[in-house]
């Protein structure tokens, strides 16, 4: 398997490897955009000051070496004039191409790791601005060279080189920054994290077919026509995945206008211009709706996380304990599985909080719920209900298992040495109580049953603490 760990910010391979690679990628780079040219003009595509930019990024280090700058320039230059242009313009060319790297590496570094990773509300329009000054610094060493060099109206040549350098950035630069959070070489990490099913293949099969209909209808309208099949695969897959879509979609479309309506060409430069910056810019809607999207997920599922579990423990809250006890009982009526029900006390915790403070209380707390975690299945559900009470649900259990868990959550906690500050040491206990939900009186609500569970927990309680009672239907 071809190793593409450089692309890793975390694999900090030795410098010459690094520079090594940037000297590799300039020359493939070059020679791909140079095969790209025209007789009378520059490269149609050229994708180097792109790449360089994006190894940089992720690999900062990198950067921060002048060497790397230097041999960087050298293989630029020299792949050129090796390529047939004259030294001064291949020179000259090479500097172009090396102050839009360096503004835009400079740019980006400045900007908080965050929003450079694309995890931030701002950073579409962080990284517009950017690849935009960084364009326009390339440019304009760049368009007052090929202004001389072609003989072309200035300001054409000034905003043709702005364009192709602010496309070729903007679309290539986030595939970089997004990769900095992942491991490149695994395709899947690419791949949204939801479960796959056939609904989900949606969004791309309507960008395929109005890819299509664009394709077979023509004309300057068609540029928007994937714009909904855009949104919504921002929306339904991520940022990861849209940026990726984005890099091929735009590349794509570059590549029908060339042969669908377009050849390129200085006589409609102005709308190749035109059509590669809108091509460009059209991949930033779906781009701030993917990174807004994902804070918005990111920000709900740490809301859930607030709701759903207790702070000072970590079981879960009582609304989400009653939430989950609810489905659970259902599942378990339809598949006709028994189920039970623990509810536990702490004896005396009253005692501790007076003689060693709340915080120690809050610590015992901690450590009953460590304790209790460990006896427990994946499957089994431990909430608080509130101050030093918890409820225990074991799904698909009888009620002779679930009375060996009892007292093997019994046992642990008695055997606990919880340290507390000051250094004093303490065992504690606690008291349960116990009801089976068996299938035919599955029907009633959870409530009830736990108001079962608390009726033993108070007869545990009557008979001296420390011990587990279970419930008894009196009609039974
Ligand atoms: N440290 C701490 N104490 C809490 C918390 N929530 C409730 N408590 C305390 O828990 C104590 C419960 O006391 P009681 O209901 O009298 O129960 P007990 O002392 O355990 O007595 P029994 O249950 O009858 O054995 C009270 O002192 C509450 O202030 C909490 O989050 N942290």
């Amino acid at each position: 398997m071809v190793s593409l760990s450089f692309l890793s910010s975390s694999t900090k391979r030795p410098l010459w490897q690094g520079q090594l690679l940037v000297v590799l990628c300039v020359v493939v780079f070059s020679l791909l955009g140079i095969g790209t040219r025209t007789s009378e003009y520059l490269a149609s595509f050229w994708g180097t000051n792109a790449v360089m930019l994006g190894l940089l990024l992720r690999n900062p280090h990198w950067g921060r070496d002048w060497r790397t700058w230097a041999y960087a320039y050298a293989a630029y230059a020299l792949t050129d004039w090796l390529m047939g242009t004259a030294p001064f313009w291949a020179f000259g060319m090479a500097a172009a191409n090396e102050l839009g790297v360096a503004v835009g590496w400079w740019l980006f570094m400045r900007k908080p790791r965050r929003v450079r990773e694309l995890q931030q509300s701002r950073s579409v329009l962080e990284l517009l601005q950017a690849c935009l000054v960084a364009a326009l610094a390339s440019a304009a060493v760049g368009g007052a060279l090929s202004w001389m060099r072609f003989e072309i109206p200035w300001w054409q040549a000034y905003v043709m080189w702005a364009v192709s350098e602010f496309a070729a950035f903007i679309l290539t630069v986030p595939v970089f920054l997004v990769a900095a959070r992942t491991k490149v070489w695994s395709w899947r990490s690419w791949w949204p994290d939801k479960p796959m099913d056939w609904h989900y293949a949606l969004p791309l099969v309507t960008l395929i077919a109005s890819e299509a209909v664009a394709f077979v209808m023509k004309g300057p309208g068609t540029l928007g026509f994937s714009v909904p099949a855009m949104i919504w695969y921002a929306m339904a897959y991520g940022v990861r995945p849209t940026v990726l879509l984005n890099f091929v979609l735009s590349l794509w479309k570059m590549l029908s206008i060339s042969i669908g309506s377009f050849t390129f060409s200085l006589a409609d430069i102005n709308d190749v211009t035109s059509l590669r910056l809108g091509v460009a810019l059209l991949s930033l809607a779906p781009l701030t709706v993917a990174c807004t999207y994902a804070l918005r997920q990111q920000s709900l599922g740490q809301l859930r996380q607030l709701v759903d579990y207790d702070a000072l423990t970590g079981a879960l809250s009582r609304r989400a304990l009653l939430e989950r006890g609810g489905k659970l009982l259902q599942r378990m009526r339809g598949e006709g599985q028994p189920m039970v029900l623990l509810m536990i006390d702490l004896d005396y915790f009253k005692q501790v909080n007076d003689l060693y403070g709340h915080a120690n209380g809050d610590k015992v707390l901690q450590a009953f719920v460590r304790s209790t975690q460990a006896v427990l299945r994946p499957e089994d559900v431990l909430g608080r209900m509130g101050g030093e009470e918890f409820v225990v649900i074991l799904p698909r259990t009888a009620l002779a298992q679930a009375q060996r868990v009892a007292q093997r959550i019994g046992d642990q906690l008695r055997q606990l040495e919880i340290v507390l500050d000051g250094s004093n040491v303490i065992g504690v206990t606690c008291s349960i109580g116990m009801a089976a939900i068996t299938q035919w009186d599955a029907h009633n609500p959870l409530e009830l049953h736990l108001s079962f569970a608390d009726h033993a927990l108070y007869q545990a309680k009557a008979a001296g603490r420390d011990c587990v009672r279970v419930y008894q239907d009196p009609g039974r």
